[in-house]
């Protein structure tokens, strides 16, 4: 946690969820608290087919909904995907941009995550940028070098803490149940603000760094207790209302 910063959590659902799955969203919307509401702030980013249905049982509730990617231009000759504005108009708050599975499997790389997050703050939306390195990156003790030139290539100049969230996403810790150590994270995040700092001045101080992959009911607390850890990117455990609302119960009783 950093002092004076309001936390994040995060769903995000990459390719699952279907209609059947609405009462997962709605059972978290109806289950955020004031207490936990003055607290942190609770997003879930459903694939693109329930968006707008997420956003409406979202409605006079606490919960803020958000998409898992936009293209990089607002509207065009662009068969099959979806703009930032398009995401805005379904009443998005947020768009996820360059996460790993996208760099894998679409082959995004620096610059087009950053054209995507300028194109999300453009439209209004908070961009959350993702970076991470890869297992063979950390093992070959890059892990902060890559950190930094993906920071450099995929945050837009002149990003601040309303307009930009960052997410550490180590990419051998998605979905495989392992996570770095405390200290890793801590490592690793306080460089992120360092050098996010360095670049934004204040508002990089004030910018929300999370930390996705593997993150659990069952080590939600600690992980979130690290210094310059400031929420969660959470997949898999997001599916499900009791666990993704567990993560969240781990801010109950801090601050
Ligand atoms: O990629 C992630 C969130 O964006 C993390 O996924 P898991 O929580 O399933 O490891």
């Amino acid at each position: 946690m950093t002092p004076d910063i309001r936390p994040l959590v995060a769903g995000n659902w990459k390719m699952n969820g279907l209609r059947s799955d609405l009462d997962q969203i709605k059972a978290i919307a109806d289950s955020i608290d004031a207490e936990l509401a003055e607290k942190i702030d609770i997003l879930l980013c459903p694939p693109m087919t329930l968006l707008y249905v997420a956003t409406a049982l979202a409605e006079d509730t606490a919960l803020l909904v958000g998409a898992q990617d936009c293209h990089t231009s607002q509207s065009g000759a662009h068969t099959g995907d979806v703009s930032a504005q398009m995401i805005a108009d379904c009443l998005g708050e947020f768009a996820i941009v360059g996460h790993s599975e996208r760099r894998t499997d679409h082959g995004e790389d620096d610059a087009t995550v950053k054209a995507k997050a300028q194109a999300a703050i453009s439209a209004d939306l908070t961009a959350i940028v993702c970076i991470g390195e890869t297992e063979e990156e950390r093992k070959s003790g890059r892990t902060l070098e890559v950190l930094g030139r993906q920071l450099e290539g995929s945050v837009p100049g002149g990003a601040t803490a309303e307009t930009v969230v960052i997410a550490y996403e180590p990419v051998w810790a998605i979905g495989t149940g392992l996570t770095p150590t405390p200290a890793d994270i801590e490592e690793a995040h306080a460089f992120m603000r360092r050098t996010l700092a360095d670049r934004y001045g204040a508002e990089g101080e004030k910018m929300r760094l999370l930390y996705g992959g593997s993150v659990k009911p069952g080590n939600a607390s600690e992980l979130m207790a690290i210094a310059n850890v400031d929420g969660a990117l959470v997949g898999g455990a997001s599916l499900k209302a009791v666990d993704f609302l567990a993560i969240c119960e781990a801010y109950r009783t801090q601050h």
